[in-house]
């Protein structure tokens, strides 16, 4: 005879307090993205997309960690300033996990208006599981306030914040980066459309490097870039897939990135070239184009400070012929002055122009790391320009659109005697709203391209 089955459940009773809740794995993700990016620097773009890969999310429930983790990281301010009235304590003395745990709560509360009691459940649920019942009281009650205070327009209401300040916690960035932004626009005018472009999850581009672009847009069923006669916008999937991706004939690039390698190629030189240097390569995105597409004859020296980032270029130039990749400062280059006829200067910078897909680097970042990185720009700078040879040109590049690490580091450079200033705008007549003066930029809101600054200097003697 079969035992009856034991009233109330099978087998021992287990105390509510010390039973694991099954977690939800989309949130349970979101969670380990947070924390990976409070407790250790992680970038949510690269953990995110190995995260879903190994725990095998179905794309729904992908798709929703996704915007959970990029959309609490992204407004980790405005959640920051809610939470600031609802915790008795300051917010830098709680335990991160739980802090983590109030921002996903109340990103979903105030953002997607996911329904109070799922939110906050959910939450609780996680907290429990996470760092214990003891905390799970404090996120149920500071959850339960949020919800009652409305949605984000309610917040903002409430917080009673106005112009720019309002601004930078209606679209999420810090106030430095505001003002920055308007600097770098020359302006107000479209200054939230510009803070708001960062919202958008950005297309995936491709670049044809040893390949017709016909046939990569054939493959990947994109459409042609509009700008980078080598670009191909994707709308959605995994670029990896692509066999054309895997075997490095494309690889993946902002089409902004592509026209900064464009940049170095389309300048104007007059004279025999033997020998062009890209002086901060690593991983080789731009070196890899300009690999493909430099005239016969002409070597490419690649080389960056890191080591480890040296050895990626090499992994991406592979067996291209007539290269060579350093591990080596450009500050204080191994090469004679004057070797080459054009330098790529890509330099090291704060990377807010590509906000976009790194949501976390706002909040990281702080208006303290302008200045070192701006005077260091002026050293490789001044190098890039030794490096060239008398007609020679230089690229100044940056992935930000950053007045003191753009045309702040490019005057001081063209203050030497032996320096000119190329206009970049007539080498692009394609791309519209280019200029910034004589130099380019790029924008999200205007190219639906990374923030990309690029300004050309000629040795003259
Ligand atoms: C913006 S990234 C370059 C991106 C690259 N051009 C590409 O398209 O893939 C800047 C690079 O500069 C390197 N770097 C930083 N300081 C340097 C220095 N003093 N000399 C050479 N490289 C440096 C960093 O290691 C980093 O790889």
């Amino acid at each position: 005879m079969t035992p009856a089955p034991r009233k109330g459940g099978q087998g021992r009773r287990r105390h509510p307090a010390t039973r694991r809740p099954v977690l939800d794995g989309a949130r349970l993700t979101a969670y380990d993205v947070l924390d990976a990016v409070t407790s250790r620097e992680a970038f949510a773009n690269l953990l995110l997309p190995q995260l879903l890969r190994e725990r095998q999310l179905d794309p729904r429930d992908a798709g929703f960690a996704t915007q959970l983790a990029y959309g609490a990281l992204r407004a980790q301010g405005t959640l920051d300033a809610i939470l600031t009235g609802l915790v008795s304590r300051p917010l830098a003395e709680l335990d991160p996990r739980v802090l983590d745990l109030l921002r996903l709560g109340a990103y979903q509360l105030i953002d997607l208006r996911v329904p109070s009691h799922a939110a906050v459940d959910t939450t609780v649920d996680l907290t429990r599981g996470i760092v214990g019942t003891g905390a799970s009281g404090l996120v149920n009650a500071v959850l339960r306030k949020v919800a009652a205070g409305g949605d984000r327009a309610a917040w903002l209401e409430a917080l009673g914040a106005e112009g720019d300040e309002r601004l930078a916690l209606a679209t999420d960035h810090p106030r430095w980066i505001v003002d920055a932004w308007r600097d770098a626009l020359g302006g107000d005018d479209d200054l939230e459309s510009a803070l708001l472009a960062d919202f958008a999850a950005p297309e995936v581009h491709l670049v044809a490097r040893r390949m017709d672009r016909g046939e990569l847009v054939a493959e990947s069923g994109g459409e042609p870039g509009p700008w980078s006669p080598y670009a191909v916008r994707l709308g959605g999937g995994d670029p990896g897939r692509l066999a054309s991706v895997r075997s490095g004939r494309a690889a993946v690039q902002d089409e902004g990135s592509q026209l900064a390698a464009l940049l170095l190629l389309r300048a104007p030189i007059e004279g025999r070239e033997t020998a062009w240097l890209d002086m901060c390569a690593g991983p080789g995105g731009k070196a890899g184009l300009l690999a493909a597409t430099r005239p016969e004859g002409v070597r490419l020296t690649a080389a960056d400070r890191a080591p480890h980032r040296a050895e990626l270029v090499r992994q991406t130039l592979g067996d291209e012929q007539d290269t060579e990749v350093l591990a080596a400062d450009g500050t204080q280059p191994p090469w004679a002055p004057g070797s080459f006829d054009r330098v790529l200067l890509d330099a090291p910078c704060t990377g807010l122009g590509a906000l976009r897909r790194r949501p976390e680097v706002r909040w990281r970042r702080t208006a303290d790391d302008v200045a070192p990185l701006a005077e260091l720009q002026t050293r490789l700078l001044d190098s890039a320009l030794r490096s060239a040879r008398v007609g020679g040109v230089v690229a100044y590049v940056t992935c930000s659109p950053h007045t003191a690490e753009t045309t702040d580091v490019v005057e001081r450079a063209a203050r030497r005697d032996d320096v000119e200033v190329l206009p970049v705008a007539p080498l692009f007549p394609e791309v519209p709203d280019i200029a910034r003066g004589d130099h380019g930029q790029l924008w999200p809101h205007r190219h639906g391209t990374d923030a990309m600054f690029m300004a050309l200097l000629r040795r003259t003697r």
